[in-house]
Formats: structure tokens, C-alpha cells, sequence
């Protein structure tokens, strides 16, 4: 399964302390990150990580442009909700296009945990059914 993982700057500790926690089953997929995020993964875990620009300058819209190609299988984005951010249109567009292919999408660490242990669970197999059917 192809996975990415965002956190804004306030977010990416806790980022960090999550995908430690599930490295045993993340380590099973394609992990994909904006930049700044996923160097911070690289450097705290064992995990590889395709990393995309930093969100500012167009990572997000990297992501969103897999998820429109039929090529990312689920989002996890530790979003700041108290800090504005200057490219606020690129990430929700992000958001947006999550809805509109039904890609799984978690905004804090509670859904990332229920998508993930889902994912062990083969709820989240269908994404393959479909990726690989176009
Ligand atoms: O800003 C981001 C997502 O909107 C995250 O980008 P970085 O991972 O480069 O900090």
C-alpha cells in the first residue's frame, strides 16, 4: 500500500512518536512524505521514505497529483489547526482531493490509529483492487 505521511512543524514530534509506535506495520508498505517531514522520518527511524518538496513549496500538491493518478492509497496528515499556514490552498486542495477518490484520510493521531490497525486488518485492500484494475 502506498502511504503518506505529513505533519506540520507543531505536528511533527508527535508524527515522529506515531510512526515509531506502528513502524512494525508501516514497515509493510511504500512510505511517501512531504520534505521536511519525511527527512525527520529517515533520521528518527529505520523506515524509507520517497520524500516530495516541503509542503510550502508544492509537496502537497505532489501528493494530491498521486492520489488524482490513482497512485497513493492513504494520507496521514497531522495537520496544525492553531498555526495558519502560508500555502493553506495547496492543503486543501490535499483534502479535497482525498474526498473526491475516497482515499483514507487521517487529520489527527486517534483516526491514524484506527486507519492503520484497519489497514492490518484488510479493510483498506480494496485500494489494491482498484489501483491495479486502471
Ligand atoms: O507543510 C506541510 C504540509 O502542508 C508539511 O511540509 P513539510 O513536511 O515539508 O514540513
Amino acid at each position: 500500500m502506498k502511504i503518506a505521511l505529513i505533519a506540520h512543524d507543531r505536528k511533527k514530534e508527535d508524527l515522529i512518536h506515531f510512526v515509531t509506535a506502528y513502524q512494525p506495520i508501516l514497515s509493510e508498505h511504500s512510505l511517501y512524505a512531504t520534505g521536511t517531514t519525511g527527512r525527520r522520518i529517515i533520521e528518527e527511524t529505520a523506515l524509507p521514505v520517497t520524500c516530495f518538496q516541503s509542503g510550502p513549496l508544492g509537496g502537497d500538491q505532489q501528493i494530491g497529483a498521486m492520489i488524482a493518478q490513482n497512485q497513493m492509497d492513504m494520507i496521514i496528515f497531522f495537520r496544525d489547526p492553531l498555526t495558519a499556514q502560508p500555502h493553506e490552498p495547496d492543503i486543501t486542495a490535499l483534502l479535497r482531493l482525498c474526498d473526491v477518490y475516497h482515499i483514507p484520510l487521517a487529520t489527527n493521531m486517534g483516526t491514524a490509529e484506527v486507519l492503520l490497525n484497519g489497514l492490518q486488518e484488510g479493510l483498506v485492500d480494496w485500494r489494491l483492487i482498484r489501483r491495479n484494475r486502471e
